[in-house]
This record gives C-alpha cells, structure tokens and sequence, in this order.
C-alpha cells in the first residue's frame, strides 16, 4: 500500500510511526511526499493561503483520489470539517499532548513575560487567547515547520512562541524547555495532539489501518468536532474545543469556546457528558454553545479575517 505524506519533518515522523505500526500488523508501506500549499506559502498568513481550510490536506486528498493513494497521515486538527466521500478516517492513534506550550530562551511562564513582549503565532485563535490573558502582548505573525519556528525564536525575533507540545514530543524534542499553557484560558483547537489515518474508501487499506485505531481518542476527537460543528468556523476562526474521558470511564469532560479575534469577547462551554450517550450529548452541548453567541462571535471572526485578507490583497 502507498502512504502519502507532506514533507514537513513532523510529517514525515508521524507518517513513518504508522508505517511502522502497519509493518507490525503485516501491512507493509511504500512513502510518496505530497506538496501542499501551506507548505508551499510559508511567506503568508495562514488565512490567505487558498481558503486556509485544509491547507496543509487538499492536495494528499486529491492524490488519494486521483492517483489512487491508498492512506494519509495527518496531524487531526489540519482535517477539515467537510471531508471528500472517497475518504474515511479509519484511525485516530492514541492522543499526545494536547497542550499549547509557551517557548522561550528563559523558559518564562506567560506571567513572567515582559509588558509588550512580541509573542509568534500563526494561529487566530491563540492570537485571540493570548490577548484575553495578556492585552498588551505583541502577536506577530509565525509561519513555516516546527524546524523553522524554532529557529526563528532562537534568532531573536520574537520574545516568546506558541505551538502545540505534541509536535516537540513527536520531534523527540524533550529537552527544550516549555511551559504549558493552561485549558481554562488556552482551550486546545480541536483534536490537537492526535494522528488522523485517512484511508481510500472500498480498499482494503480501510480494515488494515482501523486495526490501529483508538477507542477513546477517537471517540474524544469526534466528541470535539461535535460541540463546534454548529458554529460553522474554519481552522483560522478562534475555536478551541477539548474532550477528555474522566477516571471512572464514564464521563467525558468538555471544554469549548469561541472568541473574538482580539480576545475581547468569548463564549464558553464546560460541562461533563455521559459516555453512553455522548454523541447525541456532545450535539446538544454544541447547540447551547452556538446559540449562546458563539455562533455571533465565529461568524464576527469570519468576518474579521475575510476583511485582513482583503486588506493584504489590496
Ligand atoms: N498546522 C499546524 C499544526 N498542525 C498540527 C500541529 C502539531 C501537532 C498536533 O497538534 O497534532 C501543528 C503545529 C502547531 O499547532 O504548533
């Protein structure tokens, strides 16, 4: 079977793991690297890279489809909402860190950051959370692989950056010093922190690769992707959306919220679900956050953006 991939070196860890998890089951692989735009146009704010939904998966899609690709990897929170019919996600791999950690070269915490430190992000919703927390932060645009943001801290051009810790942890990168960043006041995008195994649809890679799928973490992601489906935001609209099994097995607690793109507004939600009704609970836990404004607020975003993109072109 051919596994097709980005060329981003987080990408090519996590695609090599689940060859490997394929070879132990008896499914061997062959690799094929796939350029996606939002590899190719690093210079840009996310939100003008084509629509910026599926930036860094439209092109693996296509090649899946046209090319007869038979599985993707992808980093779960790239997956748009809207998925082609030729596609399943036949696996969710077991979740990493769901964490946004805060980098820099003292290892501060976001308290101990100077007044009007310049922070990197390429992320509206992070840009969104950190002005909540700190309004006198500098957001500056981050773009580029994990590889690449480092860099550009270690150069000095920013003050602090933001990413998600499971990209470090996958890198093997334990020895760079991080701070983690709380859920209450940093709610992760949804599915942050998991592999996505995208199969051809009708192919015998669909059975092979559910054969690495786990439960919880899949039913955690889908449970995500329900409370913010109603909100009809983008990846570049400020959503964050975060579900967790609790102790005893029974009940999952979820976390969501929608904010303004300065920070100065959000919506939340956090309340516990049953496990044996979840999917019908998470839908209802969604419909009270959208109609509770976070509706308001995503298409207030939505509008936000699409008015910088015009800006930027102009
Ligand atoms: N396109 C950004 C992206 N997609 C997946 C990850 C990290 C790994 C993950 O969340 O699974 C990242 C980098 C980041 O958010 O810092």
């Amino acid at each position: 079977m051919i596994i097709g991939t980005r060329g981003s070196n987080l990408a090519l860890v996590q695609t090599r793991k689940v060859a490997e998890l394929l070879k132990e089951k008896g499914f061997p692989t062959t690799e094929q690297i796939i350029k996606t735009d939002g590899d190719r146009f690093t210079d840009r704010p996310l939100y003008q890279v084509s629509t910026g939904v599926g930036a860094f998966v439209r092109e693996l899609d296509d090649a899946m489809i046209a090319d007869g690709i038979e599985i993707a990897v992808h980093s779960m929170k790239d997956l748009p909402t809207i998925r082609p019919p030729e596609l399943v996600t036949a696996a969710v791999l077991e979740r990493d860190s769901p964490y946004d950690v805060l980098l820099t070269k003292e290892g501060l915490t976001i308290d101990e950051l100077p007044k009007n430190a310049i922070i990197g992000t390429s992320s509206m919703r992070r840009r969104a959370q950190l002005l909540r927390y700190r309004p006198d932060l500098q957001i500056e645009e981050l773009r580029g692989n994990i590889d690449t943001r480092l860099r550009k801290l270690n150069e000095g051009q920013y003050d602090g950056i933001l990413l998600a810790e499971a990209g470090l942890e996958r890198m093997g990168w334990d020895d760079i010093v991080r701070v983690r960043l709380p859920i209450d006041e940093f709610c992760p995008s949804p599915n942050q922190g998991t592999v996505a195994v995208v199969a051809l649809a009708g192919t015998p890679a669909v059975e092979a690769v559910s054969l690495l799928n786990h439960l919880s973490s899949q039913i955690e992601t889908q449970t995500e992707r329900l409370v913010v489906k109603d909100l009809e935001g983008g990846c570049t609209t400020p959503i964050g959306s975060y579900a967790k099994f609790e102790p005893n097995g029974k009940k999952i607690r979820v976390r969501a919220e929608v904010l303004s793109c300065d920070g100065t507004k959000s919506i939340k939600v956090d309340e516990k679900i049953s496990v044996e009704n979840w999917k019908a609970e998470a839908e209802m836990l969604g419909k009270k956050l959208a109609e509770s404004g976070g509706k308001m607020l995503a298409e207030e975003a939505i509008c936000y953006i699409q008015d910088l993109k015009e800006k930027k072109n102009k």
